[in-house]
């Protein structure tokens, strides 16, 4: 069972707890924690609900990544990095993904932190037979697990996985003059500064070219006064966005959190 990895996810189930827990005699307070509840758990359900549904690849793709024992491939070093299923973008950002990429009608789209493939499979659905994803992974086991995903799919033609860290993979694409329309950063969140500012110092992206960021709300840390270390990378990328006059942008509180970016 997936933990909740976003800030409504988070607050559902703290709100939960606390309802489970409550012990009080006033059906006031009781009433309103109940309702708070209520509000917080039923939005991802809904929302879920009132989304075009993920395809049948899509879907085995969720089911397979959900079934394997990603804990133990890292103690046995099946896995070079530590992964883990909460990892996977999922339904609501998959399907607004796929919405992006046929919205701007972008043929060259740049993936940033593959996984098992759910979000590279979901923009390519979207792309034109001629259109292609360049996706990059640093795990040689989650690209071959992807690839074989992508094997089940009518669209998984169009993908072409780089295994490597994903900063060598740009430098390599931009020293050929390769550009892109789309990107989609979902890696380490360290280096999300790095690649945004690759992006714009290069050729990379396309000049009326689209980026979207993925966790940009981490969990909520970046506004919370505790952050991990992923927290700070993301607070200290939020704030280098935000003060880069290059770019216009907006933090959708989507999942995780989404942050669009575009030049001006
Ligand atoms: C959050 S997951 C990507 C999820 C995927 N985009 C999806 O929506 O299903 C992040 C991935 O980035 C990969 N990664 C981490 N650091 C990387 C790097 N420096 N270069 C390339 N990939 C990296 C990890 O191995 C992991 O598979």
């Amino acid at each position: 069972m997936a933990r909740p990895v976003t800030p409504l996810g988070i607050l559902a189930k703290t709100l939960e707890s606390i309802v489970q827990k409550i012990d009080t005699t006033d059906t006031v307070l009781k009433d309103e924690l109940c309702y708070a509840y209520q509000i917080a758990s039923g939005l991802d359900p809904y929302l879920e609900d009132c989304t075009t549904p993920d395809s049948e690849p899509l879907r085995q793709l969720v089911t397979k990544t959900q079934q394997e024992e990603w804990g133990q491939n890292w103690q046995k070093q099946v896995t070079e990095v530590p992964l883990e299923q909460e990892m996977l973008s999922g339904h609501v950002e998959g399907q607004t993904l796929k919405m992006f990429v046929r919205m701007t009608q972008a043929t060259r789209i740049l993936e940033i932190g593959m996984f098992t493939g759910y979000s590279a499979l979901a923009m390519a659905e979207a792309l034109p037979e001629h259109g292609q994803v360049v996706a990059c992974e640093v795990d040689p086991y989650v690209a071959q697990f992807a690839q074989h995903c992508f094997d089940n799919s009518p669209h998984g033609h169009k993908i072409k996985v780089k295994v490597a860290p994903a900063l060598l993979t740009m430098r390599q694409l931009s020293d050929m003059g390769e550009s892109f329309d789309f990107v989609f950063i979902d890696a380490d969140k360290g280096g999300y500064i790095d690649y945004f500012n690759f992006l714009l110092e290069t050729n990379l992206l396309a000049p009326n070219g689209i980026i979207c960021v993925d966790n940009t709300l981490l969990q909520g840390e970046p506004y919370l006064s505790e952050k991990s270390a992923n927290g700070s990378a993301i607070a200290q990328f939020n704030r280098h966005v935000a003060n880069d006059p290059r770019v216009e942008q907006v933090l959708l509180p989507l999942r995780d959190g989404l942050t669009i970016i575009r030049r001006v």
